[in-house]
């Protein structure tokens, strides 16, 4: 496994990944976006801070690559959606510098209302003694509204406590529970915009759409301090230099930038009410170990062992999970692959119903790996990163349903797919500790063993039929490792499921479709 770095990562992960058994590791940091796509196509794994910019050009030439790995937590330096159409797992590492990056918000905080920048600079840099000039402001009974109650928000939001401060929040995804645990009272934006002395934001970049800017900076309360160490766009940048202009915005201090890195030209930098860090929030030696450390953990683990953690373009498996379920993603994906070679043209809508036991798991991956099994006869290099976004560009609606009834079985699952000609429902169960069984197909019971080879067959329930099959499969020389019938009532159809040591030729087909009383044959490959 080749493995590429290419922001400055802490030699604490470097050495975890040279040291593991088959990964080479290359540091190469400071690389144009060409050089980059020159090189990317030998490598499997990809290490990057904010700094590399992963575009899809660059994950198009990415020819092996099966993971891209953030050591830290904003994932906007990189093109989800093309790594995810391409197979590529993203995975970040979030609890690392959680603590760091609150701690530079306070200081940030407490930095721009004490002037500090600007009153070290007048002294060191021009030598001046002018205490006067730089009267600030207590934190102490100031109200602080932080937008995004996350992992930064919520540290944030304790050690303002600390500073005696009243700590307000809005974030619509964050329930009143989890805010009065930590003493924070939940508002709407409009109302922290009017009631915040400082204002801290917290939440990942939000793609077209601006939290602070003029409508919002004409609602503030006057002398509102603004503190942004998460996302460059979140602000619009002219409109807080206007707001600091006309007086509603005291002072803002930033470590993030809608251009990075070094917005030169930026009127950001003139303003000497606006403090500015280059992007320092995660940048504490601690952090970077922790961060650098878990990234290149995880990353091994995915590559060597299949098990996925904080992964931001699939749902987490972990390796206890992993093997809890490992029997079920296999049933699911073989549900899927029998449901594709049954079901007559374009797959509009897949209902997968979990039942028992097995809904109670996390059954999202298992519904990845139906949409797996289905597409894969359709898309070439289809993976369980890539299924739900494939299967999202051919507008397939897919639908996941749990129900704790035991019927007959302790778990199973039913994939239901429709297409313009109607709708085939397979269900599958798993005996014993893994044994993969076929225990319905459309109205129709059964037991039956998933092999590598089958037919899957209806016909007229009179006498002699299964002996005419039998014959015709003997005189194209194809075994039957096992014959599997469900029917309902006498005098009706029947469906079978038939295992065979080998593929059909189309001519056995075409016999098998013509022996009396054979209704539909189809040949299934797993
Ligand atoms: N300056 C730096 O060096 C660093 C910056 N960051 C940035 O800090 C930000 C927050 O990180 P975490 O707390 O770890 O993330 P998180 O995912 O734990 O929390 C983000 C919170 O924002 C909320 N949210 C999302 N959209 C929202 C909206 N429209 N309005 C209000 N709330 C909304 C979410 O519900 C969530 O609670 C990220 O953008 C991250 O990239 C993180 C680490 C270092
Ligand atoms: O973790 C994050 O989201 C950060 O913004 C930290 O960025 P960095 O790794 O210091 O380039």
């Amino acid at each position: 496994m080749k493995i590429l770095v290419s922001d400055n990562l802490s030699s604490l992960g470097v050495d975890i990944l040279k040291k593991e058994d088959g990964f080479e590791v290359d540091v190469n940091t400071g690389l144009s976006k060409e050089e980059l796509i020159k090189i990317i196509p030998n490598y499997d794994g990809l290490v990057v801070r904010s700094a590399t910019k992963v575009t899809a050009d660059v994950i198009e030439a990415a020819s092996n690559l099966r993971v891209i790995g953030r050591a830290g937590v904003g994932v906007d330096n990189i093109d989800l959606d093309a790594a995810g159409k391409k197979g590529i797992i993203v995975m970040n590492a979030p609890d690392g510098n959680m603590i760091t990056t609150a701690e530079h918000a306070m200081a940030l905080m407490m930095s721009m209302s004490r002037n500090i920048p600007q009153a070290a600079n007048s002294l060191k840099q021009e030598k001046k003694w002018s205490p006067k000039t730089f009267m600030g402001v207590e934190l102490y009974g100031k109200t602080l509204g932080i937008v995004g109650m996350g992992r930064i928000g919520s540290v944030v939001a304790e050690r303002a406590k600390g500073f005696a401060m009243k700590v307000i929040a809005y974030d619509p995804f964050v329930n009143k529970e989890h805010a009065e645990k930590i003493g924070v009272e939940l508002v709407e934006l409009k109302e922290l915009l009017q009631r915040a002395d400082f204002l801290s934001l917290h939440t990942p970049k939000i793609d077209g759409k601006y939290l602070l800017g003029k409508e919002e900076f004409n609602i503030v309360k006057p002398g509102l301090r603004i503190i942004n160490c998460a996302r460059g766009g979140l602000i619009d940048e002219a409109a807080l230099v206007q707001a600091i202009k006309d007086g509603k915005v005291a002072q803002a201090a930033l470590d993030v930038y809608s251009q990075e890195p070094l917005p030169a030209d930026s009127p950001l930098l003139e303003v000497n009410e606006i403090i500015c860090t280059p992007h320092l929030g995660a940048s504490t030696e601690e952090a970077q170990d922790k961060v650098a450390i878990a990234i290149c953990d995880q990353i091994i683990d995915y590559l060597k062992y299949g098990s996925i953690r904080n992964a931001v373009n699939m749902p987490s498996i972990d390796e206890e999970t992993l093997r809890k379920i490992k029997p079920f993603l296999e049933l699911g994906e073989d549900l899927g692959k029998i449901a594709s070679q049954l079901a007559a043209g374009p797959v509009t809508q897949v209902k997968v119903q979990y039942n028992g036991e097995v809904a109670e798991t996390d059954v999202k991956p298992i519904t990845i790996s139906v949409l797996k099994g289905l597409l894969e006869r359709a898309i070439d290099g289809i993976n369980m990163v890539n299924a739900p976004f494939l299967a999202k560009e051919r507008n397939i609606e897919v639908q996941e349903m749990k129900t704790n009834e035991i019927k007959d079985y302790t778990s199973t699952i039913q994939v239901h797919v429709t297409t313009k000609e109607g709708t085939r429902e397979i269900t599958g169960s798993i005996f014993g500790k893994g044994d993969p069984r076929i225990v319905k197909i459309d109205d129709y019971y059964f037991e039956a063993v998933i092999s590598k080879h089958m037919l899957i067959l209806s016909n007229k329930d009179v006498p002699g039929v299964i002996g005419n099959l039998g014959n015709a499969l003997g005189k194209h020389n194809i075994n039957i490792a096992g014959f599997h019938l469900g029917r309902i009532g006498e005098n009706g159809n029947a469906v079978s499921v038939i295992n065979i040591d080998s593929p059909p030729t189309s001519e056995a087909l075409r016999e098998l479709r013509e022996t009396s009383n054979v209704l539909e044959v189809y040949s299934v490959v797993i």
